[in-house]
């Protein structure tokens, strides 16, 4: 993968705009085909010096329940958790996969948080990706690579609305507009779950 243009084998496929209030949400399932998706799991596993994060939880630190690592372009400082982390530099899998995503949701970023769920008892907590150096509308985009998971959200205010999708083997979901503002998210554990990898691309404004 020595250009960062090119396209690894993307498909065509169908996005669907979730059907929710006071968001901007869209699925594009098989973005990449299970073949060039499983090779891309394979590479990114490999290729990343996976770190095991402390997070502060109601004022307690903890290790983080998976694995992950911050890529951006140079200098570039993001606090999350209480913490603030510096990014390391881009590959080149990482550069295509970015040209890829910012094609198809017509998005710049220059961060990627990748994510490592080992197996079904690693999960990601309730949270809005809304820190206030993602700019007021933030835009991220969310490729998943390796075993499937359940991605549930729920609005701030009404507990009435929720929703939960599976996020599948080579798919794109690409949050805009009001949707960090008005809704959290989270990958709950899994008994039985197989690895998986998951980026989520950002544009930090400094
Ligand atoms: O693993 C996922 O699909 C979600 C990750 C996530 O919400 C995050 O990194 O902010
Ligand atoms: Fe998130």
């Amino acid at each position: 993968m020595a250009s960062t243009t090119k396209q690894l084998g993307l498909l065509s496929k169908q996005t669907h705009v979730l059907n929710l209030e006071d968001a901007d949400i869209r699925y594009t399932p098989e973005f990449y085909s299970t073949e060039v998706a499983n090779t891309l799991f394979d590479v990114l596993l490999n290729e990343t010096d996976w770190q095991q994060d402390t997070v502060r939880v109601f004022g307690k630190k903890h290790l983080a329940p998976r694995l992950s690592r911050w890529v951006g372009d140079p200098g570039l400082r993001y606090a999350y958790s209480g913490l603030t982390m510096e990014t390391v530099p881009w590959t080149d899998t990482l550069l295509a996969i970015r040209a890829d995503a910012e094609g198809a949701c017509g998005a710049s970023f220059n961060s990627v948080l990748l994510n490592f769920y080992r197996d079904g008892r690693d999960s990601n907590g309730w949270h809005s990706d809304d820190e206030p150096e993602l700019g007021g509308q933030p835009q991220i985009a969310s490729l998943s690579f390796g075993a499937a998971r359940d991605f549930r959200l729920r609005h701030k205010t009404d507990p009435q609305l929720k929703y939960t999708l599976a996020l599948e083997n080579g798919s794109l979901l690409f949050m805009c507009g009001p949707t960090q503002a008005n809704w959290q998210h989270h990958i709950p554990k899994r008994a039985n779950a197989g690895p998986r990898i998951n980026l989520t691309f950002r544009s930090i404004v400094e």
